[in-house]
C-alpha cells in the first residue's frame, strides 16, 4: 500500500557523541503538499534535513521516505534515494567557474545517460521554469543574488524529484527576490508533483505559500498547523515567533547567570 506520507516520522531521537538535538520528533509530510520546519537558530532543524537525506543517522526512532527506512538503507539504496531528491542548502552556492547552464546540466551528467541534445533541452526547460532560459550562457559572477538562488533552484529540480529539501532558502536576499523565490517554490512543487519540506526563519514568507507548518524548539515540536492556523495561535513561542518579537518563550540574550551574580563572582575571582 502506498502511504498519504512521503516523509513519516516518529520518536526520531539524534544525539551529537552526549548532546541530545532532537528529542522525540513525530511529524507527516504528506504526499504533494509544501511543509515548512521553523524555529530558531540551533534549534535542530538542518539537522533533520540532514537526517532525511541520510548523511546522518538517527540514536533512535523511525524515519521512512516513500516507505523506505532511511537510517537502514545501504550505500546503495541511499545512492538511488538521494537521486530522487533535491536540495537546495543555505546560500546554495554554485560552481563559480562553469556557466549557468553548465551548473544546471551538472547533475544530469553525473546521474543520467541522456544524450547531450536531451540534456540541452531539459536545461533549458528548468531555467525556463525559473524564469533564466535567457541567462544560460552568463557566469555566476554575472548574476544578482536573486538570480544566483534560481539558478540553485533549477540545480535543485534538474532530477526531477520526488522530494525537495529547501535550507534557509530567502537568506540574504532582499523583499522582491524573497517573494519570487518564495512563488517559484510554490510552483515549482506544484508543477512537478512533488512534495517540499522548506527550513526558514522568515515567518511571513513562508505563512503565505505553504501547507503546513511545524515548530521546532530545542529540538521538540512544540506546535504544528495550516497557515491560519499558526496566525491564529495564542501559543506564547508561536506568537512570539510569528510577531517576531524581542523577547518572550524565546530569549534574547543567552543563558547566563544574573548579571551582579556574575560581576561579584568576577570581583571575587580578580
Ligand atoms: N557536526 C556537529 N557536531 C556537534 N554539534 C553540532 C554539529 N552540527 C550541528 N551541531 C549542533 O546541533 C544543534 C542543531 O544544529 P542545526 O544546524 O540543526 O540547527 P538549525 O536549527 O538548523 O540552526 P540555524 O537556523 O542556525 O541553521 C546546534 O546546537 C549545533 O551547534
Amino acid at each position: 500500500m502506498v502511504s498519504d506520507s512521503l516523509v513519516s516520522i516518529s520518536e526520531l531521537n539524534f544525539s551529537y557523541d552526549e548532546r541530545a538535538i532532537l528529542k522525540g520528533i513525530n511529524m507527516e509530510v504528506p504526499r504533494g503538499q509544501l511543509v515548512a520546519i521553523m524555529g530558531n537558530s540551533g534549534c535542530g532543524k538542518t539537522t533533520l534535513l540532514r537526517l532525511i537525506g541520510g548523511q546522518l543517522k538517527p540514536t533512535s526512532g523511525t524515519l521512512l521516505v516513500d516507505g523506505q527506512s532511511v537510517p537502514d538503507m545501504n550505500h546503495k539504496a541511499l545512492y538511488a534515494m538521494r537521486r530522487r531528491m533535491g536540495m537546495l542548502f543555505q546560500f546554495g552556492a554554485l560552481f563559480t567557474d562553469i556557466s549557468v547552464f553548465e551548473n544546471v546540466a551538472y547533475l544530469m551528467r553525473e546521474h543520467t545517460d541522456l544524450t547531450e541534445e536531451m540534456i540541452c533541452d531539459m536545461v533549458l526547460m528548468k531555467l525556463n521554469a525559473v524564469g533564466l532560459r535567457g541567462a544560460h550562457a552568463l557566469m555566476p559572477s554575472e548574476l544578482s543574488g536573486g538570480m544566483a538562488r534560481r539558478v540553485a533552484l533549477a540545480r535543485a529540480i534538474a532530477l526531477d524529484p520526488m522530494l525537495i529539501m529547501y535550507d534557509e532558502p530567502f537568506a540574504g536576499l532582499d523583499p522582491i527576490s524573497m517573494g519570487v523565490i518564495g512563488q517559484l517554490i510554490r510552483r515549482l512543487n506544484d508543477a512537478l508533483g512533488a512534495t517540499s519540506l522548506l527550513v526558514t526563519h522568515d515567518v511571513q514568507e513562508a505563512l503565505q505559500i505553504v501547507d503546513y507548518v511545524y515548530f521546532v524548539s530545542d529540538g521538540q515540536i512544540v506546535a504544528r498547523g495550516t497557515p491560519d492556523e499558526i496566525r491564529a495561535s495564542k501559543e506564547p513561542f508561536v506568537h512570539q515567533f510569528v510577531y517576531g518579537e524581542a523577547d518572550g518563550p524565546v530569549h534574547f540574550h543567552y543563558p547566563s547567570a544574573p548579571f551582579t551574580e556574575a560581576l561579584l563572582r568576577e570581583r571575587a575571582d580578580g
